[in-house]
């Protein structure tokens, strides 16, 4: 599998940003038919390193080498010529166009080709190719898995030999992984060095041959995976055991928030929640589990302000209906979103970012004192939430993905929320940080804050949620007590394969 020498070498790599050395003389050899993983908390340097890779930034110091040679690679133009391709977690496609005028823009002279003869060649290319895809159909009506397939497609046609993806699996449904890593093995067979970046941990040990782990931007351990255990990374990546997640205690009496009768239309008119019921009870958590466009994106935001339904929503006895976003947190819902960009903006500073949802109440009480003080009051949740960097003045942009994830959620749980609706609260973040995330959201419980967790990763569903339920086809099955439901019997309630019944 190894060949003697790497195809691509990173040799004492170091890049600072402001404030940060992102990379600190980090050594890496990636080699032609290995799949090789970098692992490392939120803001370890990941991103950088593999932006340093593809050309978007030039090391400060270090040199990278290519199959022996030193090279300079000043833009991803470069890279892309050099053999050197990046998969981003969101493709840049163009959605109107189809699937084959897409992978024009990756063919050399494709641009001049009818119609026919594209398609044509594109066939002849992609015969018996591990990777198949519907060449007619439109970018648009494709899945994320189809998507992501569709850019690795790309990248193939162009002679890449090195294939970047960034955390390829958090954009995919649970049924799209498998067949994704199966096609990744093919690719490696052919000889392409394959480099992905991930926060989960199973899938790392499963598909990579090697891993390198980064922690605070240097390189703390390369290891091959058939020697490489679940908790030896942890230690690796955090540099300290992770501490077992508190038991559930169970829900207070009464009931927080009633949906009855709940109807949501999609965008485009269609019928996307049929009739759904569901309670929950103070300090409750209720999950709900679905593949993606099954309806949870519709009941998410009609329970936060931002569609029109029909039926009864109902939070303490008083409707919901027709209120906004904002007087819904004013009456204690608060939403972790599914996009953390649509909950932020990204050229505003953290702190701007953390008093987004109580900007109104600090300009009534003196516009002058607005900076200084929202400064000061975000010292404490950049504490809290360890936030790296703790700096209040830092654009959002700025932070690593895992980060201003956190910069959310502490937004989100200050005060003291009644409800909060979270979707998939750890994604993109490490493991560290999903542990926070979680001890958080039990001991909110603990409380007496209600939850509905969206989330399609199932073993965090299953453990956070007092309740489960599933959405599929806009229909929803459940919520069953967590205990009566195995993940087999959620698989069927989320196809709605069989009888979900006890
Ligand atoms: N353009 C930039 N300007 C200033 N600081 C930056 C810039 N890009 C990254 N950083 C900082 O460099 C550090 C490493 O960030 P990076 O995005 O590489 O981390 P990561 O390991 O990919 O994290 P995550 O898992 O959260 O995506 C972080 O402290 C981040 O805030």
């Amino acid at each position: 599998m190894e060949t003697s020498s790497p195809l691509l070498r990173l040799a004492d790599i170091t890049k600072r940003f402001p404030g940060t050395v992102a990379n600190d003389g980090v050594s890496v050899d990636f080699h032609a038919g290995e799949v090789h993983a970098l692992l490392g908390e939120n803001g370890a340097g990941k991103t950088t390193l593999m932006n340093i890779l593809y050309g978007v930034h030039p090391p400060d110091a270090g040199q990278l080498f290519w199959e022996g040679r030193p090279v300079r690679i000043g833009s991803p133009a470069q890279a892309l010529r050099r053999g050197i391709a990046l998969v981003p977690q969101h493709p840049l496609l163009v959605e109107r166009h189809t699937v084959a005028e897409n992978l024009v823009l990756g063919l050399p002279g494709g641009f001049f080709l009818s119609r026919r003869r594209l398609l044509a060649r594109l066939r002849e290319r992609l015969a018996g190719h591990p990777l198949q895809v519907d060449l007619e159909a439109r970018v648009d009506r494709l899945s994320a898995g189809e998507k992501q397939r569709l850019e690795i497609l790309r990248a193939l046609l162009r002679g890449s030999r090195v294939l970047i993806l960034d955390e390829p699996t958090s954009v995919l449904t649970p049924q799209e992984v498998a067949p994704l890593f199966a096609q990744l093995a093919q690719l490696k067979a052919q000889g392409l060095a394959i480099l992905f970046i991930s926060h989960k941990l199973d899938e790392v040990l499963a598909h990579a041959d090697r891993i390198t782990v980064l922690r605070g931007g240097k390189k703390v351990g390369e290891l091959a995976a058939r020697e490489a255990t679940q908790a030896g990374l942890v230690r690796l990546m955090l540099g300290r055991e992770v501490a077992p997640r508190p038991a559930l205690a169970p829900p207070q009496p009464g009931v927080r928030l009633e949906v009855k009768g709940l109807e949501v239309r999609s965008g485009r008119g269609l019928p996307a929640v049929k009739r759904a019921s569901f309670h929950v009870a103070p300090g409750e958590i209720v999950g709900i589990a679905g593949v993606a466009g099954s309806g949870q994106r519709e009941l998410v935001e009609a329970l936060t302000g931002l569609r029109p339904f029909q039926g009864q929503l109902t939070l303490n006895g008083q409707p919901l209906a027709g209120l906004s976003p904002a007087r819904l947190f004013s009456l204690g819902v608060a939403h972790v979103p599914e996009e953390r960009a649509a909950g932020t903006v990204p050229s505003l500073s953290v702190a701007e970012n953390l008093a987004l949802r109580t900007y109104d109440t600090a300009l009534r009480q003196g516009p002058w004192l607005v900076p200084a003080r929202l400064e000061r009051e975000a010292v404490e949740p950049l504490r809290a939430y360890q936030v790296s960097p703790p700096q209040p003045r830092t654009p959002l942009r700025l932070l690593s993905g895992g980060n201003i994830q956190r910069v959310v959620l502490a937004r989100e749980l200050a005060g003291s929320p009644q409800l909060l609706i979270a979707v998939h609260p750890t994604y993109g973040v490490d493991v560290g940080a999903t542990e926070h995330v979680h001890r958080l959201l039990i001991q909110r419980a603990q409380e007496g804050l209600s939850v509905v967790l969206v989330t399609e990763d199932l073993d965090e569903l299953m453990a956070l949620s007092h309740r489960v339920a599933a959405l599929y086809q806009g229909e929803l099955r459940g919520p069953y007590p967590v205990g009566e439901v195995s993940l087999e019997r959620l698989g069927r309630m989320m196809t709605g394969a069989g009888e979900d019944a006890a």
